[in-house]
């Protein structure tokens, strides 16, 4: 089998069967696959698919898994369709289980972002398809740590997240010893993605709780816009982008830290976020432009311009008063009100049907990526939790903090370093 490699579009030969052929010559991206690149133009990873009938660009674009400096699922565009699930080790599993399940794990996520089947044993769920930019990315909670004897090796990264005044969690639905998020453009492989992770798990671990969530597909608007969410705002403009020159240094652990086999990687904080969108739905135009600080119809500040215009905080109106009210969320959650405080947010929403008394059970799986959750989400979450005018229209629902390592080379899987060290 020949390596992915990255930037180059080449694609991997595959020896045994594949779902779609898969092409092994390098440059054929442009005729079968789409390179698909970091959001923002940084390095490129790229799986080539060959079709019998050419698949359609969403179909093509393929993600690699290995040799990339950073697992895949955090800087990829947002996938339309995905799905969180934490495990829990079994008792009696440890260290050696836990490497061979993620042994597994990566081999099997390989495979299925590069469109190849998951084993003898596939579904055929996925059959027809080619990889639609499926990402598997995983992570370690707090709890892995004890369940393998590998308490030397947490990070201070991974202490609990402290207790907010406005958290109403579910303990069932947070946390977990292991956890695994899967993005895809349709609808089918990514479901089949997670369930061949599950079986994988084998007896190793079991399912503690699981998420599914959806952004905008691709191709639904005039050109590529930020998402929207269910509340019906432009979402993610404020985000870090890959091509700013501290991109790095705030979403990634720097080499050099306490425990090496965290270097590249990142921490993700998972939360379920309720939006009390029969409480939101009756504000004016006006008053929920208020809450957040920006237009809907284009996410422009309330100060003026355009999406990517700065907001001009200090603004004030022919009142006197802030334009950007000072609750706004957007000027709460600000890097420049948080001491600098960044994470890059690449949520999921999510719908799972309504109560008996017709409340929509919907809202954000928000998950956010930073170098450190100390100077990522707990400031601002800290900040947002005393006086953010959003906080009346959403609910925290459910928690996980999780590490998540770089990514593995060719032939080794994501936490070698951590689990044979
Ligand atoms: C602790 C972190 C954050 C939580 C939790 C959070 C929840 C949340 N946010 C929105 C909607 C919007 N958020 C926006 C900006 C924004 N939000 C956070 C952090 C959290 N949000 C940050 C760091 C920022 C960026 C601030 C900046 O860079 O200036 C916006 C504005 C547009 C944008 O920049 O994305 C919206 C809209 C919802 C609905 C929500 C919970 C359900
Ligand atoms: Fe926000």
């Amino acid at each position: 089998m020949t390596p992915l490699t990255p930037a180059s579009g080449a694609s991997s030969g595959h020896d045994g069967i594949s779902r779609r052929r898969l092409l092994g010559t390098a440059g054929a991206a442009g005729a079968t696959g789409l390179v698909l690149g970091a959001a923002g133009g940084a390095a490129a990873y790229a799986v080539a698919v060959e079709s019998p009938t050419a698949l359609s660009t969403v179909g093509a674009t393929g993600v690699a898994f290995h040799d990339r400096p950073h697992q895949a699922g955090i800087t990829e565009p947002q996938q339309a369709h995905g799905h969180l699930a934490a495990f829990d080790l079994v008792p009696g599993a440890g260290r050696k289980e836990a490497a061979a399940l993620m042994r597994r794990w990566s081999s099997l996520s390989a495979d299925l972002m590069a469109g190849r089947p998951a084993g003898d044993g596939d579904t055929g769920v996925a059959l027809d398809a080619g990889p639609s930019s499926l990402t598997v990315t995983f992570g370690f909670g707090r709890t892995f740590f004890d369940r393998t004897g590998l308490v030397a090796q947490r990070p201070p990264g991974l202490d609990p997240l402290p207790a907010f005044s406005s958290d109403q969690l579910d303990a069932g639905r947070s946390d977990g010893d292991l956890w695994v998020q899967i993005g895809a453009d349709d609808a089918l492989v990514a479901f089949h993605a997670l369930r061949a992770i599950q079986k994988a798990a084998g007896a190793a671990a079991r399912v503690r709780w699981q998420m599914s969530g959806f952004n905008r597909s691709p191709g639904a608007t005039a050109q590529p816009m930020t998402a929207r969410n269910l509340m019906g705002q432009v979402d993610g403009t404020g985000n870090p982008k890959p091509s700013e020159p501290d991109f790095e240094q705030r979403i990634f652990v720097p080499s050099g830290s306490d425990q090496p086999w965290l270097d590249g990687g990142s921490y993700a904080v998972v939360r379920r976020i309720r939006m009390l969108l029969d409480d939101w739905e009756k504000l004016s135009l006006h008053k929920q432009e208020q809450v957040i600080g920006r237009r809907k119809s284009d996410g422009a500040p309330l100060t003026g311009g355009t999406e990517t215009t700065e907001l001009a905080l200090d603004e004030t109106g022919p009142d006197g008063k802030l334009v950007v009210p000072e609750n706004a969320h957007a000027r709460i959650s600000a890097p420049e009100q948080n001491g600098g405080a960044a994470m890059l947010r690449r949520p999921f929403s999510f719908h799972d049907g309504f109560g008996p008394d017709g409340t929509p059970d919907a809202g954000l799986l928000f998950i956010c990526w930073q170098a450190d959750p100390l100077r990522g989400f707990v400031p601002v979450q800290r900040k947002l939790d005393r006086g953010d005018a959003l906080s009346a229209f959403i609910r925290h629902e459910a928690s996980g903090l999780f590490a998540v390592p770089a990514a593995p080379k060719k032939g080794e899987y994501v936490g070698q370093r951590l689990l044979e060290t």
